[in-house]
């Protein structure tokens, strides 16, 4: 990979960057970028990762070898549209914007080309995204593993139909805010039961850090693994009945569930807001 233009230098942007630079996949200065409006993020940027920060569109796309698009998805139009004379075939282009369809990116751009729509999510930053992929039907089986390749250097990486990218955006493209707020409800309950924060945070990570490598390594499924932990009559299963009077199993479904409509939600409002734009060729 000799060049990797950024759309869009924000928090996703940044995860991925952050993964590709400390893994060494590419040299810094290669790794272009642009956002909208904001110097100080360029300038942050450029001193935190040694990136090449650009508003010139045609520097920041030509000779590319890969395009991540990453802005929101109401700047989609706009951005599609300042870009789309810059769309080469040969180039793979890789969208992370949740509820985009690739007929949408297509549409605005009037040409059909490769896509490979991702869902990653913010642990890339530490080389630990879950990531999604989905091609579209122009894709060659080598940009495909190209795109696999780029994001096993930041995470896992899991192919599947565009179709589920909602159902993925809902568990694990939103997933880390779960579990961060499961933490937050942690810290709260210790402060409750007297435990000075400090030693609850050390306390809660290494519970959290503990439970994942026992998941990862262990052939146990993880009902086994709790009603290891569980005596009969103990503490945990004290705690576990008030999880349970509470719904939080209920409370976690309907979660999921909520996020996934969402990105269905977007995806089918951009699509009707962009149903105008087909390509005509
Ligand atoms: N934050 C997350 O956990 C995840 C986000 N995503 C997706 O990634 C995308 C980006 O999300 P964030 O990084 O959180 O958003 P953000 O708001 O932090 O960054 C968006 C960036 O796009 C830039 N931008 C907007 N219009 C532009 C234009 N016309 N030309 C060039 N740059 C433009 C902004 O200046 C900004 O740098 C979204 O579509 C989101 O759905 C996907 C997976 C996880
Ligand atoms: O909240 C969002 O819409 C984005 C998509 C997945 C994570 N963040």
């Amino acid at each position: 990979m000799k060049k990797i233009a950024f759309i869009g230098a924000g928090s996703m942007a940044e995860a991925i960057i952050s993964g590709l630079v400390t893994q060494q996949v590419i040299e810094p200065e290669n790794i272009f970028v642009t956002n909208k409006s904001n110097d100080d993020r360029f300038v942050y940027l450029k001193d935190q990762y040694g990136v090449t920060a650009t508003r010139s569109l045609q520097l920041l796309v030509k000779d590319a070898d890969l395009v991540v698009l990453a802005v929101k998805p109401k700047d989609i139009l706009e951005t599609m549209q300042s870009i789309k004379e810059y769309i080469r075939e040969e180039m793979l282009f890789i969208s992370v914007v949740a509820g985009v369809h690739t007929t949408s990116l297509e549409g605005i751009a009037n040409k059909r080309f490769s896509i490979v729509r991702a869902m990653p999510n913010t642990s890339a930053a530490v080389g630990k995204s879950a990531t999604a992929l989905a091609a579209n039907c122009h894709t060659k089986d080598s940009q495909l593993q190209t795109a696999i390749t780029l994001f096993e250097t930041v995470g896992t990486v899991a192919v599947v139909e565009e179709t589920q990218l909602d159902a993925v955006t809902g568990l694990s493209g939103s997933g880390p805010a779960y579990i961060y707020y499961l933490v937050e409800a942690l810290e709260k309950s210790a402060e409750k039961i007297g435990l000075d924060s400090e030693t609850a945070k050390q306390l809660i990570l290494q519970t959290l850090m503990g439970a994942a490598d026992m998941l990862q390594k262990s052939p146990k499924t993880p009902a086994v693994l709790r009603k290891e932990v569980t005596s009969p009559g103990g503490t945990t299963e004290a705690g576990l009945k008030a999880l349970q009077a509470h719904q939080v199993e209920d409370a976690f479904i309907a979660c999921v569930q909520e996020a996934t409509e969402q990105s269905k939600r977007m995806g089918n409002q951009i699509s009707k807001e962009l149903a105008k734009y087909v390509v005509s060729q």
